[in-house]
């Protein structure tokens, strides 16, 4: 269980001039998340949704609050500390490592080179071929395979906490669903707590329960039918005051 407490994120206002020193990021956000449930967290762009997870995993340090897994205080623990705990964190833009195989990744990751259970983790996510074990994880690889690297390598530690940064970022549509059913068969197996952060509907209609960013506060809590009106209410533009005309912007709403 993953408990947040009046997290604040703030951060120094670049453009302020005679305004506040300050930008509030995350405003006061406070939510209980439950062992073995799938969360979605969703919200226009700009309001906050990757600045939780961070936050969550200690990429982000929180202003003010307190964050408790597990029973105990993660709040001033190192990223580092946090994964040893059983916090695992998947990039919205995955690193690529030169000089690096699939396999050291994944034994890295695994705690073992056990080829046949690598092998298992493979065929997870959908790579077949014993091949693919030797690529290197370098800039030859496509924008999907790398994020279905990156999904490997976070689910081979089966952590306790698993929190995704939307990843469907350059994954075909044909990918989304089976990677929808394979978070779901994490949580089935290992009682991993999943926090998948999204637009995606794929993963929208599969969380249990969604969290609604707006504007870094949590605008919303529950299933996506109660959702619904207010993810259409976020999905309006919020430049009509200056907008010049579609053309013009070449907005796609
Ligand atoms: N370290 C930082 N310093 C300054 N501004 C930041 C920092 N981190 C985030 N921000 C700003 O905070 C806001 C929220 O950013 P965040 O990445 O959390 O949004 P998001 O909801 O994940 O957006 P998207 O859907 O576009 O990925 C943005 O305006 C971003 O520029």
């Amino acid at each position: 269980m993953l408990e947040l407490k009046e997290i604040y994120f703030t951060v120094p206002d670049k453009e302020a001039e005679n305004g506040p020193a300050e930008k509030t990021i995350l405003n006061n956000i406070s939510f209980t998340f439950e062992k073995g449930k799938f969360y979605g967290i969703t919200g226009p762009n700009g309001c906050g949704k990757t600045s939780l997870a961070k936050t969550i995993m200690g990429i982000n340090k929180a202003t003010h609050g307190k964050i408790i897994y597990n029973g105990k205080e993660i709040t001033e623990m190192s990223i580092t500390d946090r994964a040893r705990e059983g916090i695992a964190y998947g990039f919205q833009h995955s690193a690529r490592f030169k000089g690096v195989t699939f396999r050291d990744l994944l034994a890295i990751a695994a705690g073992t080179d056990d080829e046949g259970k690598l092998m298992d983790i493979l065929a997870r996510v959908g790579f077949c071929s014993l091949d693919f074990l030797d690529k290197p994880v370098d800039s030859t690889l496509s924008g999907g395979e790398i994020k279905k690297i990156e999904l490997a390598t976070t689910i081979a530690r089966h952590p306790g906490l698993a929190i995704y940064d939307e990843p469907d970022t350059g994954i075909d549509l044909w990918t989304i669903e089976p990677m929808v059913k394979l978070i779901k068969r994490q949580i089935t197996d290992y009682e991993t707590t999943t926090i998948v952060v999204s637009h995606n509907k794929a993963f929208l209609e599969a969380a249990d329960c969604l969290v609604l960013i707006k504007e870094g506060q949590i605008a919303y809590t529950g299933d996506l039918e109660g959702a619904k009106p207010l993810l259409s209410d976020l999905s309006v533009c919020r430049y009509t005051d200056l907008c010049e005309g579609e053309i013009d912007a070449q907005c796609y709403r």
